[in-house]
This record gives structure tokens, C-alpha cells and sequence, in this order.
């Protein structure tokens, strides 16, 4: 099996870096960021900031242009306009010196699965010119303890699951430590409990001080493990924020619980709630056209008397926190696919 490019990246390391303190210049920075593949636009006029320290989500469903934007960071293609900066160097320019600082794994990682997953990480190592080889195998059993692969460390990398050889990848982006990582659908394909570690790592990884930027379909990943998102449609970023600044945009829902349902629901409309829905023993709507977000701790309060005032028996009354997933649709007008 060849080598892809993801994983040259991973072992082209030269040189030992302490992890970055939090805050600073920007990790990527891209401004106009545009590729196209004939007729198509994959990525349109990107302009993404990615902070020190952060764990950014790059957020998206499939085909909204994340795997190419991420090839252009790594200066695997050219854009065809617009510039990217990572770790403060243009890319693809100086990808020579930029790459051995950035671990990345890329559509999957690439292994030799008639080597054992030791060997295929002293491989990885090899490849690097700059590696000690008196240190290499310490390096190697280094890097597999901190994926929780030393007990399978003997065995045929074919003989591993999805979730091990993501985290043998993982372990060869680790082999040296890192100032960004870069990893493309990380827990794509992975059952529950293989998701679970690989962002229980992330997160180990990021508290280190390395900056994480990972690409997902997956809203509810990013809300676990990200600190920052952008959300991309259509090839074009439709935000970028902080998660709760992102979640934060998203209104929530309103949740009347009551017998008297459609006296309920009556009594919300006249009040400006919209897509009011009448459920078994409660209603639920949008509350965002009653007030502004700022403004609606006030104006609850008013719709829980005017309820009462018409006769509703009020058992509860409250607003159900908006998600990620809530923002995104609301802020794109599309549905998202949400696969776990
Ligand atoms: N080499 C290529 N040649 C032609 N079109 C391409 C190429 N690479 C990507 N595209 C197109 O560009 C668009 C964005 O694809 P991209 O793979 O970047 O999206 P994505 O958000 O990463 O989705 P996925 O999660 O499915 O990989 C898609 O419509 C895709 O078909």
C-alpha cells in the first residue's frame, strides 16, 4: 500500500517543539481561500481564523469543500486564490518548514498491514530524516502507549479494527509533539466506543497546549471536543465563533407543559411565538419572534402570566437550550445530516 500524503506530513518532523501557550497570532489564517475543479466551486472566498490552544471544528455536511480546504492548509494542492498562513508561514510556499511543525491525518491513515502497528510506526519515524534512530523504538512504544496501543502493539496492523488503526495514525502524527494537529473525519466509521477514545485523545492532546483542527459532519462531536467552530455550506463559511457563541445564536425552544394544550397554544401565538406544536401534554415553539435573545429572560416571565391569566394550568415552563445543530439550521436553512 503507498504512503498518502497525510502521513509524510505526520513524519516529516524535524526538530522538538514545546507545546504552544494558549492565545497569540493565529494558528491558520486564510483569506479568500478559493478552489476550483473545473465548472466547480469546492471552496469559495474562505476566510477562516483558527486561535492558539483552540480545538477548532471545522463543521460541514459532506462535499461543503472541508477536505479540500484542508489539502490547500497542507499544501498538498494549490488554491486557486486567495492565501492561507499556518503556524504564520504561507502555504503552499513554505510547506518545508511549516509541515514538520503540524501532525495531520488525512483521509485515513495509510498503513502496511503485513507489519505489526510497532513496526509500522518505527517505519513512519525512519521516514523522517531528521529522527534519531538510537531513540526511534522508544518513540515508537512512546507514542503507541499514549493511544492505548502497547498490548496490541505485536499484532498485524491488518488484524486491527477501524478504531485501532485510527489511532495507530494518531500515534504516528504523535511520534514527535506538535504545534497544530490537522485530522480530517477522525472518527469516521468508528463504532461508539472507538469515538469515545479518539476524542478523549483529542482533547489529551489539546490540553497539552496543541492546537487541534479537526473536520466532522458529526454537530455533536464538535460540541464535546471543540472549543471554537466554523461551519461551512456549499463550499462557503457561513460562521465562525466560539461553540458557545455558537449555540448561543440559537434561540432554543419554548416548552409549555399543560392539559390545556390548545388554550396553550392559542395563548402563545397571540403572543408572537411561532411554530407552535401541540404535543401530548405539552406545546412547544420558537419563542425567537416574542423578543430578541437578550431580551427574552424579561419577556418569559409576561407569557408564563398571560397563560395563567387565560385559564392554562401551567405545570412547567421553561426554554430548552438551543444546539449547535439548531444554529446551523437556522443560520443555513438546511437540514443536517447528524449520523451519531
Ligand atoms: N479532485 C477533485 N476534482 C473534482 N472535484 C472535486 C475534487 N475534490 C473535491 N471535489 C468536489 O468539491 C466539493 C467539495 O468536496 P470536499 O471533499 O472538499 O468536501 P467535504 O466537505 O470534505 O466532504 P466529504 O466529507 O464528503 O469529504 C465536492 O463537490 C467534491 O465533489
Amino acid at each position: 500500500m503507498a504512503q498518502s500524503p497525510n502521513l509524510e506530513t505526520a513524519v516529516r518532523g524535524r526538530g522538538e517543539h514545546a507545546p504552544a501557550p494558549v492565545g497569540g497570532a493565529p494558528v491558520i489564517r486564510t483569506q479568500g481561500l478559493t478552489k476550483r475543479f473545473g465548472q466547480q466551486l469546492a471552496v469559495d472566498g474562505l476566510d477562516l481564523t483558527v486561535p492558539r490552544g483552540s480545538v477548532f471544528g471545522f463543521l460541514g455536511p459532506n462535499g461543503s469543500g472541508k477536505t479540500t480546504t484542508i489539502r490547500m492548509l497542507m499544501g498538498l494542492i494549490a488554491p486557486s486564490a486567495g492565501v492561507a498562513t499556518v503556524l504564520g508561514e504561507s502555504m503552499p510556499q513554505s510547506a518545508g518548514r511549516v509541515l514538520p511543525r503540524v501532525g495531520a491525518l488525512i483521509e485515513g491513515p495509510a498503513l502496511y498491514g503485513f507489519l505489526t502497528g510497532r513496526d509500522n510506526l518505527v517505519r513512519f519515524d525512519a521516514a523522517d530524516p531528521t529522527s534519531d534512530p538510537r531513540t526511534r523504538s522508544a518513540r515508537a512504544a512512546e507514542a503507541l502507549e499514549r493511544v492505548g496501543l502497547s498490548a496490541a502493539a505485536g499484532k498485524k496492523a491488518r488484524a486491527y479494527s477501524l478504531g485501532m488503526k485510527q489511532r495507530l495514525g494518531l500515534a504516528s502524527a504523535l511520534l514527535r509533539p506538535r504545534e497544530l494537529l490537522v485530522l480530517d473525519e477522525p472518527t469516521n466509521g468508528l463504532d461508539p466506543q472507538g469515538m469515545r477514545e479518539i476524542r478523549a485523545l483529542i482533547r489529551e492532546v489539546a490540553a497539552e497546549g496543541t492546537t487541534v483542527f479537526l473536520s466532522s459532519h458529526l454537530l455533536d462531536e464538535i460540541e464535546q471536543v471543540c472549543t471554537h467552530a466554523a461551519v461551512m455550506s456549499k463550499g462557503r463559511l457561513v460562521v465562525q465563533g466560539t461553540v458557545a457563541e455558537l449555540a448561543a445564536r440559537a434561540q432554543g425552544r419554548l416548552v409549555v407543559r399543560t392539559a390545556d394544550t390548545e388554550q396553550a397554544a392559542e395563548v402563545l401565538k397571540e403572543h408572537g411565538v411561532t411554530a407552535v406544536q401541540v404535543l401530548d401534554g405539552q406545546v412547544e415553539g420558537d419563542p425567537s419572534g416574542v423578543a430578541s435573545v437578550g431580551a427574552l429572560d424579561e419577556s418569559l416571565p409576561e407569557l408564563c402570566a398571560a397563560l395563567i391569566a387565560a385559564g392554562v394550568r401551567v405545570r412547567g415552563f421553561g426554554l430548552e437550550r438551543g444546539t449547535l445543530e439548531d444554529a446551523f439550521v437556522a443560520l443555513t436553512g438546511e437540514g443536517f445530516d447528524v449520523a451519531g
